[in-house]
């Protein structure tokens, strides 16, 4: 199947933070959530596929090309969601639209207008006065009218109420239905990506964790729970996280299959949600 995002040894050096040769693909016709705590990297790499900033090494394909190929096209076919505000705050919402969609061939007004009555948004008043939910939802009305076959998203469901948030989840939904489009997309809520996603990418500290589909990171991880005396013996599976309580422990390990049955048999297991496995990836073993 078609890779619609296509990174390769991706490098981005700040002074106090570096991406480091992150590689991954992403196929046509799904959903990926991009995932990882704060500063890990995500906006950056976000930026980066957006050709907002200047890669130091490696590659990135859209659309099996690259930005120095054809960035006009590949903008023209990415509906984008910056994770904070880029619209000329002193202008109204109509005026801010109308310097927007000109830039697009396929500018749908009648899909626009419609998302404005969707998300209730004020024509008539100026960005600057808009709280951040709508400020988010002008962007997401603007990103979805021009009919993107790809669709990028920088912490969209920031600021949302939950309502809304649900409401965008279905409309993200929505968009999938028709295979030629993809969503990539990061978020802190991780519950809306056990919702929707096929695929999540994990970044921490500027590295890859994983790239990998949702239900394969399910099937490996488990969170194990038991009796403080046999930490021990999880410790030499090779847990990728341990927290320790006053009364037990709880880990987060890949290999479960290598535990005898004597000691399956005393532990509680369980399948980890997201944030599970986020939070014990971040906080490793030694802490
Ligand atoms: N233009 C820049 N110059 C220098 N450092 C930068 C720049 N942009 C980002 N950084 C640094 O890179 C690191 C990663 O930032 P980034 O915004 O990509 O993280 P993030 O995963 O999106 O975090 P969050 O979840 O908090 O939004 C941070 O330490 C940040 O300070």
């Amino acid at each position: 199947m078609e890779n619609i995002i296509e990174i390769n040894g991706l490098s981005k050096k700040f002074k106090d933070f570096e991406l480091k040769n992150v590689s991954f693909n992403f196929k046509k016709g799904y959903i990926m959530g991009l995932i990882g705590p704060n500063g890990a990297g995500k906006s950056t790499l976000i930026r980066c596929l957006m050709d907002l900033m200047q890669i130091d090494n490696g590659e990135i394909k859209l659309f099996g090309t690259t930005h120095s190929e054809n960035t006009k096209e590949i903008k023209q076919r990415i509906g984008f969601v910056y994770d904070d505000s880029h619209f000329y705050e002193d202008l109204t919402l109509e005026k801010n639209k109308r310097i927007i969609a000109p830039f697009y061939r396929d500018w749908d007004e009648k899909a626009f207008k419609a998302y404005t009555v969707k998300f209730d948004l004020p024509m008539k008043k100026k960005v600057k006065h808009l709280s951040k939910g709508m400020k988010m939802k002008f962007a997401i009305a603007i990103s979805l009218s021009h009919h993107p076959e790809l669709v990028i998203l920088d912490e969209p469901t920031s600021g949302l109420d939950p309502v809304f948030r649900r409401e965008l989840l279905d409309i993200l939904l929505e968009i999938i239905q028709d295979e030629n489009k993809s969503i990539f997309f990061s978020t802190h809520i991780t519950t809306d990506l056990e919702q929707i996603a096929d695929y999540i990418t994990f970044i921490n500290n500027g590295e890859l964790i994983f790239s990998k589909e949702k239900d394969e990171i399910f099937k490996e991880y488990r969170l194990v729970k038991g009796p403080r005396d046999l930490c021990k013996n999880i410790e030499s599976l090779e847990p990728v996280g341990v927290r320790k309580t006053d009364v037990g422990f709880e880990a987060l390990v890949t290999n479960l299959e290598k535990a005898d049955s004597h000691l399956l048999q005393q532990l509680y297991i369980e399948r980890p949600s997201l944030e599970d496995i986020m939070y014990y990836t971040v906080r490793g073993v030694s802490l």
